[in-house]
């Protein structure tokens, strides 16, 4: 782990002012988020918020066009930390019609860490059962993939991900296009991942299945973060027009507090959507300028 000059561990993942998108068209702009080691973070947003854009982004799979990403305190996305962030893809299953089994796929997510031409060692072989024990496969492992449910499936590519021993695990839409018994199973994989303290940063348009798991969530619309904090009741089984209210309540409240000259601050966990909907300084008021820096862990529940 990266010592930051002070002595004090700096966040696994930062982002600062972050955009991203393709091309010439900013998806998601101006994201400052920090996730600690072993938190358990959902990001939130109805369909076209920027979800997938800011997982791709900070992946380096989207393009970034602006701010930074730091993987823990190091410029990001390199080598190094793509190395140390696992990801499972959304809406992907393992197939193709090649019988491959269970223990297969989830070595290639080994690769990456193995030499060339060099057989797999016994840490390599170690890591591959460690991850099919932790999504509860191991009893699956030999059987062909193809042949597997959908949640079965995606608990593969999980464990997969795990293999090269991720510090964090980044997933998108891990529940879905399964059944729910099969999003039953997977939400009980997750809680278990987070019962070992995975970081983990998982993107969802229902957090309900996943109250257990995760400890923070994210709300985006357009592209910007409109709630980081605690995961509210309002927040759980959240459909759009859900999200679409809370974020003109926090569009509401952040008018109000303006009106008072700052007298107060917003209420933990709402973040300022300064951009948008809040005044930006002029000479005649200076002070109106709202930093959107933000300290997950001072919105703990
Ligand atoms: N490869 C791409 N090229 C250009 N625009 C894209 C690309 N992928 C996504 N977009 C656009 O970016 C916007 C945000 O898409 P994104 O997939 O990030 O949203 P999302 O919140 O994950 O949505 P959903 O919940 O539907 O998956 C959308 O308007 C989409 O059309």
């Amino acid at each position: 782990m990266t010592t930051a000059p002070g002595g004090a561990a700096p966040p696994l993942l930062r982002l600062q002012r972050a955009g991203f998108g393709y091309g010439e068209r900013v998806v998601v702009r101006d994201v400052d988020l920090e996730v600690r080691r072993g938190e358990r973070v959902a990001v939130l947003g109805s369909n076209g918020s920027g979800k997938t854009t800011l997982l791709r982004g900070l992946l380096g799979l989207a393009a970034r066009t602006g701010g930074t990403v730091e993987v823990d305190g190091e410029p990001a996305p390199s080598r190094r930390s793509r190395r140390r962030t696992g990801y499972v893809p959304q809406a992907m299953t393992v197939g193709g019609g090649v019988p491959t089994t269970v223990r297969e796929v989830v070595s290639t997510g080994r690769l990456p860490l193995r030499r060339p031409w060099v057989p797999a060692r016994r840490e390599d072989r170690a890591a591959v059962d460690a991850a099919l024990e932790a999504v509860d496969m191991a009893e699956h492992a030999h059987e062909d993939v193809t042949e597997l449910s959908g949640g079965q499936q995606r608990r593969v590519l999980i464990a997969r991900a795990l293999a090269a021993e991720p510090d964090l695990l980044v997933l998108d839409e891990p529940l879905a296009g399964v059944d729910a018994a099969s999003a039953l199973g997977l939400a009980r994989t997750l809680a278990a991942l987070a019962a070992r303290d995975t970081t983990l940063l998982v993107v969802t348009h229902e957090v309900g299945p996943l109250a257990d798991v995760v400890d923070r969530a994210v709300v985006l619309q357009h592209g910007r973060v409109v709630h980081d904090g605690p995961l509210v009741p309002e927040l759980l089984g959240a459909s759009d027009e859900a999200l679409e209210r809370l974020q003109e309540e926090s569009r509401l409240r952040h008018q109000h507090v303006h009106h008072h000259e700052h007298e107060t601050s917003p209420p933990p966990g709402w973040v300022s959507d300064h951009r948008e909907h809040r005044p930006q300084p002029t000479a005649d008021h200076p002070e109106c300028h709202h930093p959107g820096t933000h300290h997950p862990e001072t919105h703990r529940a």
